[in-house]
């Protein structure tokens, strides 16, 4: 696997989307998509040249199977949402196109559901966990397989980087061919724009981020246009590191316990260093943008009088073309690239 190049940088102060509000008191009701067929998933593991098939359920009845046998019940807390859909799993394995040699993100395996697609692909994986119940769960159900590493870890305190390249380079010494690496997940939603500002800078690594999101943050991230009160700087960073694509809604009623929202999945592919915007500095630029978002009413020429003076960002705008009254929510990431360059002090 080639590891790219790039160097790390980060937003730290961007806003938070909304989280979604769900309820995990209801009683547990079959989906009307489970009941009348429970699909038998196969997954091949190929270990030493021998090739067993072991049946699998991620239905309904699977899903409450699985968690019956840890004694659990989704926990709000940790936005567990479960997949019942495996034709979803498959299709969010398919945007990401895994194949045979990929070696895998997944962040909140739950009972396994995604994981089970994706080793079935071909993949290897590398599943974060932060429910020691469900790592546990996950882990014995995989055991057999050779093909996944699991951690019990926050992935918002997780060292991704460098799990991965230890994972990458003991699959070397094992003589495994790896190809690329990507991050296939159904996270709670609650995390999805810690965790985006966590992996989109990781273009040396990933090639591709693929998401199970809110489907309004899914938007929101994609499809903020300027000029409305839904761009913000999240869209600038977004748009910095990757190149992100909705690609198609998931309906509430696919979920266990079913949430107040529908979901989508977005996929991100993310940039190598070498074709970022060009900024003196990626810090400092990102800084300016927060600081033109923080009083999104206020014109440029006063909300960033803190880097030079207001006849200076008044003159670097009218040679952009822009109006000397500009606000933030006017400017896309190229105008605000150009003026960054043009009023920020090495
Ligand atoms: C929406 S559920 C998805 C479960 C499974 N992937 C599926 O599709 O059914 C989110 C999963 O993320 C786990 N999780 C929650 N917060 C986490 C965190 N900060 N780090 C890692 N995993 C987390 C939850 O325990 C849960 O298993």
């Amino acid at each position: 696997m080639e590891i790219r190049t790039m160097s790390p940088s980060s937003l730290s102060n961007l806003p938070t989307l909304p989280s979604m509000s769900f309820n995990h008191r209801q009683k547990p009701q079959p989906p009307a998509h489970t009941s009348s067929r429970r699909r038998m998933l196969y997954i091949s593991c190929a270990e030493g040249g021998s090739r067993t098939k072991r049946p699998t359920t991620d239905d309904y009845h699977g899903t409450l199977r699985a968690l019956n046998s840890k004694g659990r019940f989704p926990r709000k807390s940790l936005g567990q949402h479960y997949m019942l859909n495996s034709d979803i799993n498959e299709q969010l394995a398919g945007v990401a196109a895994v194949e045979e040699g990929d070696v895998v993100l997944e962040i909140g395996p739950g009972t396994g559901s995604l994981t089970n697609v994706l080793l079935n692909s071909g993949a290897f994986v590398l599943a974060v966990e932060k429910d020691k119940h469900m790592a546990a769960l996950v882990s014995e159900r995989f055991s057999s397989t050779g093909k996944l590493k699991i951690l019990t870890e926050d992935i918002l305190k997780c060292h991704v980087r460098s799990h991965m390249l230890s994972l990458v380079e003991s699959l070397k010494q094992m003589d495994h061919e790896t190809r690329n690496a990507k991050v296939v997940a159904n996270i709670p939603f609650n995390i999805s724009t810690d965790v985006i500002k966590q992996l989109l800078p990781m273009g040396d690594i990933f090639s591709e981020v693929v998401l199970l999101l809110q489907e309004e943050t899914a938007l929101r991230l994609v499809e903020s246009s300027l000029r409305t009160s839904e761009y913000r700087p999240i869209n600038i960073f977004v748009n910095f590191y990757s190149d992100p694509e909705y690609k198609f809604k998931v309906p509430r009623t696919h979920f266990f316990p079913q949430p107040n929202v529908d979901a989508a999945v977005v996929s991100f592919k993310l940039k190598l260093q070498t074709e970022y915007p060009k900024v003196l500095s990626s810090k400092s630029f990102f800084s300016m943008v927060n600081s033109g978002f923080n009083e999104k009413r206020k014109m440029l020429r006063k909300s960033l009088q803190h880097i030079c003076t207001s006849s200076e960002i008044e003159e670097a705008l009218t040679s952009l073309g822009l109006p000397v009254t500009a606000r933030p929510e006017e400017l896309t990431l190229d105008d605000f690239v150009k003026l960054h360059n043009l009023i920020a002090k090495e």
